[in-house]
């Protein structure tokens, strides 16, 4: 990280917006930030993500691309903000709220009762053989696991355990279906399952469990 970014990192916290131990108190939520074309600079950057996972430059085309990495790394130095607003994670206009850490999906429904959701895992998330790394399967659950603990309670949770059950390959570059939902809530404690189905045929399952933190919890 350079120094500019450093310092406009560490943006304190104010009374409309308070500190709330490792998560703000209220779920941010944008459509706006980062312009109209925030969505297709986060789609071009998977597709380069995917292009950098197949391509075998040659010794010129990678010094050509380290220039323009380099060049593309300095303009977003200027642009740099911290965690709570930034648009990435927050944009619900966009696949994965316009994360690019997350594999992209589309929430088609949710609510209390539990998240039905479309994803897509791309060339990026390649394990071997032409299929899904088992690792990003677990990211998605974690991520529509605890989508579906908070909107059961309102606030936020952090996953203790996940344990993803593979039952068959994740094709890549395939539309699945991926379901998560609250089976049992004792207090804190949120018992999260899930599915992710390419069609008829059930890739992976999830069984996991949130717990919702406590004011101040980081
Ligand atoms: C709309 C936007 C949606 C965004 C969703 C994003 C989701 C992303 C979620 C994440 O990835 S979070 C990052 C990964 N997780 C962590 O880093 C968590 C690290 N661990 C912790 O911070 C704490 O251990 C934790 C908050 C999970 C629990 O600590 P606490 O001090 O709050 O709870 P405590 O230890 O008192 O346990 C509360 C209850 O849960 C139980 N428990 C806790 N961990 C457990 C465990 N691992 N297995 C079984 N039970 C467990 C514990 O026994 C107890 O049960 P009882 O109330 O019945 O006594």
């Amino acid at each position: 990280m350079t120094e500019t970014s450093k310092h406009e990192w560490d943006i304190p916290a104010t009374d409309d917006s308070p500190h709330e131990g490792g998560f703000r108190a209220d779920l941010q939520i944008t459509t706006d930030r980062g312009g109209p074309r925030y969505g297709e600079m986060i789609e071009q950057v998977r597709s380069f993500m995917g292009k950098v996972r197949y391509a075998s430059p040659t010794p010129e085309l990678a010094d050509e691309v380290i220039e323009d990495l380099r060049k593309l790394n300095a303009k977003l130095d200027t642009m740099l903000v911290d965690e709570w607003t930034t648009p990435s994670g927050t944009r619900i206009d966009l696949p994965s709220r316009g994360n690019i850490t997350l594999p992209p999906y589309e929430v088609k429904d949710g609510g209390p009762d539990g998240v039905d959701a479309e994803v897509t895992f791309e060339d990026f998330h390649l394990g071997g053989n032409g299929v899904a790394h088992g690792g990003h399967v677990a990211v998605a659950f974690d991520d529509l696991g605890g989508m579906a603990a908070a909107l059961r309670t309102g606030g936020v949770a952090r996953t203790a355990y996940l344990t993803v059950n593979y039952r068959s390959l994740t094709p890549l570059n395939t539309p699945l279906v991926l379901k998560t939902w609250v089976d049992r809530h004792d207090g804190r404690k949120l018992f999260v399952k899930g599915t992710l189905h390419d069609g008829d045929r059930l890739c992976a399952d999830l069984d996991s469990l949130f717990i919702e933190l406590k004011p101040g919890q980081p």
